[in-house]
């Protein structure tokens, strides 16, 4: 879509600290204190688009960190922009291209300037990016539990809230047995795992357990930046891979397709760069028939409503992890904060995000704030 302009004239980096309300267990690391960058970017109109990294304090989950992320930015990301006419949010991914990955970075700016963009033709984030979803189903995520009771006891609090899907975090020694014992109870519910790298292709028979078990799919059983083991993998096993980690472009996309490294993809806009990245992920994914949803990174409100934005367009056919905001804060930084009935969140119909960001919020969580202006 073509549409009125944006003009950058100023940009705020800050840095906030939120608590979550539990600890969260993968099979890389537990965090509870959650650390990130946000980005208020602010046009000639005084019109603002926002954008949140889910770069994290440390390197586990790809090579990007709040540091790496705030040099990136403030060193190079936001004196490119700083002063400049934006056609449309397409551009800002070609214009960073020069820059190899940083794609958390990259996507921080690109997410807000996508914000400021339906802003300013006062039109929902969702509609800009060509979505026609009214509402989308919500999915969840639950980390590495000390015991499989404890792990029965929150699936029976999620069941009750109407979640859609039932994401178990695994790891060796808490995988085949745990999932089959959560089967003995819910033979049904529509259920997968996400074992973020933890396996080789040394433990293929221990895997093939899982093709009993009933998932919808074991989400990057092996190492984060593979897409050829997963190929030999899938050929072993029944179960669909679905790739979270290996994939941050629609070209990777391309590559596992042909390989046959995954049957779905996870995709996350921090991961693969933004906005107009997702989007061709979804068209590519349309054109061969796979599956995508939208991944989670315990984002806050803003990161939270991009990600229902990116549900909304048409390849998205399974529920994601965009739980609402209840579920790791007990203050977001968003007004309304998201919220979910019988499982369904409704996209909302504001222009951009459709949320506002709350003032207070900020200033009680903000560590580090930073202005930029001509
Ligand atoms: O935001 C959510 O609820 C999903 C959380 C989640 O699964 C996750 C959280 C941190 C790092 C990686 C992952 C993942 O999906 O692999
Ligand atoms: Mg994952």
């Amino acid at each position: 879509m073509t549409g009125n302009a944006v003009k950058v004239k100023e940009v705020v980096l800050r840095k906030l600290q939120m608590r979550l309300k539990n600890p969260f267990a993968t099979s890389f690391e537990t965090m509870q204190d959650k650390t990130f960058c946000l980005l208020e970017v602010i046009d000639e109109n005084g019109n603002i688009g926002w954008g949140e990294s889910v770069a994290s304090d440390l390197p586990l989950y790809n090579e990007e960190t709040v540091k790496t992320n705030q040099h990136i930015l403030e060193d190079l990301l936001i004196p490119d922009i700083l002063g400049q006419t934006i056609g449309h949010p397409d551009e800002i991914s070609e214009r960073f291209s020069p820059i190899r990955r940083n794609n958390m970075a990259k996507a921080t700016i690109e997410t807000a300037i996508w914000d400021l963009f339906a802003k300013n033709n006062r039109m929902p984030l969702s509609q800009a990016l060509g979505g026609k979803k009214k509402e989308i189903q919500v999915g969840i995520s639950i980390g590495i539990q000390d015991t499989t009771k404890a792990l029965l006891n929150q699936i029976e609090g999620f069941l009750t809230q109407g979640f859609r899907k039932f994401k178990i975090k695994i790891k060796p020694g808490k995988d085949v047995g745990v999932l089959r014992e959560v089967r003995e109870v819910y033979p049904d519910i529509p259920m997968m795992a996400d074992a973020n790298s933890a396996y080789t292709l040394k433990d293929i028979d221990h895997l093939k357990q899982l093709d009993d078990l009933n998932l919808m799919m074991i989400e990057q059983p092996l190492d984060h930046d593979d897409i050829v083991d997963h190929a030999v993998l899938q050929k072993e096993i029944r179960t669909p891979i679905c790739l979270d980690e290996s994939i941050h472009s629609v070209k990777d996309a391309m590559r596992s397709h042909s390989l046959g490294s995954c049957k779905i993809i996870n995709i996350k806009i921090g991961r693969v760069g933004g906005l107009t990245e997702a989007k061709k992920i979804n068209d590519y994914c349309k054109q061969v028939g796979m599956p995508v949803w939208c991944g989670g990174m315990q984002e806050a409100g803003v990161g939270r409503a991009h990600n229902i934005a990116v549900t909304t367009l048409d390849q998205f056919t399974l529920p994601g992890d965009t739980a609402p905001s209840s579920r790791y804060w007990d203050e977001d930084i968003i007004e309304p904060e998201v919220t979910m009935t019988g499982g369904i969140i409704q996209v909302p119909d504001k222009p951009g995000i459709g949320f506002e960001v709350n003032r207070e919020m900020l200033e009680k969580f903000a560590v580090y704030e930073k202005a930029f202006k001509l």
